[in-house]
């Protein structure tokens, strides 16, 4: 019996976890809890906290000591695992209580009720994540952050006042749309470099994920640095620039999770990987607090322009008059929009590589849509293409990248007729609440076209069920960005080019985020049509 289910059958005893795991779907739960949910408890029939059910927490090492194996080593992946789980033994609201030095989670899978807790949060939503990245700029480098810490892994006033100073130019669809031509730069280059890369087969190579994750980057210094980075370019000398960014990119946020999944000695003591941490975190300072410099410069230099010219930064920049606030915003966007995208973007094209029929439905589209296929996009042409978005979506559904999302409540709150305590970590498993047949009609249908249809009985989905970037004042940041270059990527590249996998099936797995492991090794081949 393999690790992962002797961790289980710690956890459910003498039930048949083997039983359990084959009648599961592939599914997960992105774990990013944060907060309030203030309705008032007026209902007599208001169950106590200590009742919701949960696996029963072992005397003196608690429910830790039910994951024991896993600490020390802990894999993510058993996370969405247990999930779905919880939810099958224990219903739709499960907890998970007496975890050592952590908080109880509390599981909530109805999403009426997932969407009462996010309709009726706060002005200061609060998503638990990241306890080092928090030590990192409240701690270590409080001398640079001081009162303007940015919005990861920062709560309350400070957050909010953040967040409103650099909202509104960041979603706003014409700052957006002023992206389009340089991702498009970005992802022509890619897409060459990509032909450069196949070997004798006319495949990809095995660390292609690397090589999608170093587009995102490109992408990402473009949007929150004003700057190609060159870090698609071949050959790259160890101590180039672009070359250490790639490294600090691939360990910044992957650090994050052995840091926090292990047992958080970095806490009491610098470890090894909390040096590396650190090392890794001032160099992105560095490397933000350099190219922000220089677009101050840039920007002195314009002279009377319009504020619908200037990029993204540049506005930020004209607004507060501290480049810090510009600088921090790069270091947010670049540690939270490199893996989140990338990993989303293997998983897409795994899914559109290994069904033929919608790839060839999606190309259909474009060719409509782009006779000729080096047409610049633009943004009319990237909203009448309906099927790629509904193909996202339903890869997010099924698939989600971030297996769910989560708020620390910061009332007493009632969910599901129980009274849940503040301070409780909430979690909203949207892997499986967007496969739940009560919410989702085929559930386990892969069907982009539920997004087109959503008024039809056939297709119906409910609207909390699977929500990708989360929901309400704390939603994603990037979320207009990330669209954007996903649906770039995959129009350029399914217009012209046909994928294909000719490998074993790839399992999902959650490293980081939820996404196929293992080598991607697409077939990619021109299309003469
Ligand atoms: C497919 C890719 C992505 C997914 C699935 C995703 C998902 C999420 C989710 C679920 C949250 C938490 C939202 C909440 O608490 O309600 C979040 C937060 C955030 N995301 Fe994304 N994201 C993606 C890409 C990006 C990109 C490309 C960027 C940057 C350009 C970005 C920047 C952020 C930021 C800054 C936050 C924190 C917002 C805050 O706490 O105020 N994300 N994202």
């Amino acid at each position: 019996m393999t690790e992962f289910f002797k961790i289980l059958n710690s956890i459910y005893g003498r039930r048949s976890v083997l039983n359990k795991i084959k009648r599961q779907r592939s599914h997960a739960v992105a774990v990013t809890p944060d907060d309030v949910c203030p309705y008032e408890i007026t209902n007599n029939t208001v169950k106590p906290y200590s009742e919701v059910p949960g696996p029963k927490p072992l005397p003196i090492l608690g429910n830790t000591g039910r994951l024991l194996p896993i600490i020390g080593q802990y894999d993510i992946c058993d996370v969405a695992k247990i999930s779905q789980l919880l939810y099958e033994d224990y219903g739709k609201i499960v907890k998970l209580s007496g975890l050592i030095g952590r908080p109880d989670l509390l599981f909530v899978y109805d999403a009426d009720e997932i969407e009462r807790v996010y309709r009726q949060e706060g002005p200061t939503p609060f998503r638990p994540s990241m306890p080092c990245l928090v030590k990192y700029k409240s701690v270590v480098r409080n001398d640079f952050f001081g009162n303007l810490p940015g919005v990861v892994g920062v709560h309350g006033e400070p957050w909010k006042e953040f967040r409103t100073k650099v909202q509104k130019p960041i979603l706003q669809i014409q700052t957006v749309k002023k992206y389009i031509q340089p991702v498009e730069e970005v992802t022509n280059y890619f897409i060459q470099r990509m032909m450069e890369m196949k070997d004798g087969n006319g495949e990809m190579p095995s660390d292609f994920d690397n090589e999608v994750h170093k587009w995102a980057l490109e992408c990402i210094g473009r949007v929150a640095l004003d700057a190609r980075l060159g870090c698609l370019d071949p050959n790259l000398p160890s101590n180039s620039e672009p070359q250490k960014i790639i490294d600090a990119a691939k360990y910044a946020l992957r650090n994050v999770a052995i840091l926090e999944l292990k047992f958080p000695f970095w806490r009491y003591f610098p470890t090894t990987i909390w040096h590396k941490y650190v090392n890794n975190m001032n160099y992105f300072v560095e490397v933000c607090t350099k190219y922000i410099e220089e677009a101050m410069v840039r920007l002195q230099a314009k002279q009377h322009v319009n504020e619908s010219e200037l990029s993204l930064i540049e506005r930020i920049l004209a607004k507060e008059p501290n480049p810090k606030t510009a600088t921090i915003l790069a270091l947010d966007l670049i540690l939270v929009g490199i893996d989140t995208i990338s990993m989303a973007v293997c998983s897409i094209l795994y899914q559109l590589a290994t069904r033929p029929e919608q790839q060839e439905k999606l190309h259909q589209e474009l060719k409509r849509l782009m006779p000729d296929p080096d047409t610049p996009l633009n943004v009319k042409l990237l909203d009448e293409m309906v099927f790629l978005k509904s193909f996202v979506k339903e890869v997010f559904r099924v698939y989600s990248t971030v297996i769910g999302n989560g708020r620390t409540l910061q009332k007493d709150t009632v969910i599901m007729d129980y009274n849940i305590p503040k301070g409780t970590q909430v979690v909203f498993p949207t892997l499986v609440t967007g496969s739940m047949g009560e919410y989702v009609s085929n559930p386990n249908e892969f069907m982009p076209e539920r997004w087109m249809k959503k008024n039809d009985e056939e297709f119906k989905i409910h609207p909390f069920a699977s929500l990708p970037y989360g929901y309400g004042a704390r939603m994603c940041l990037g979320r207009r960005f990330a669209d954007l270059e996903i649906q770039v990527l995959l129009a350029k590249l399914i217009r012209s080019y046909k994928l294909e996998y000719f490998h074993q099936p790839l399992e999902y797995k959650i490293t980081f985020m939820y996404a196929p492991e293992g080598e991607l090794k697409f077939k990619v081949t021109k299309r003469d049509d």
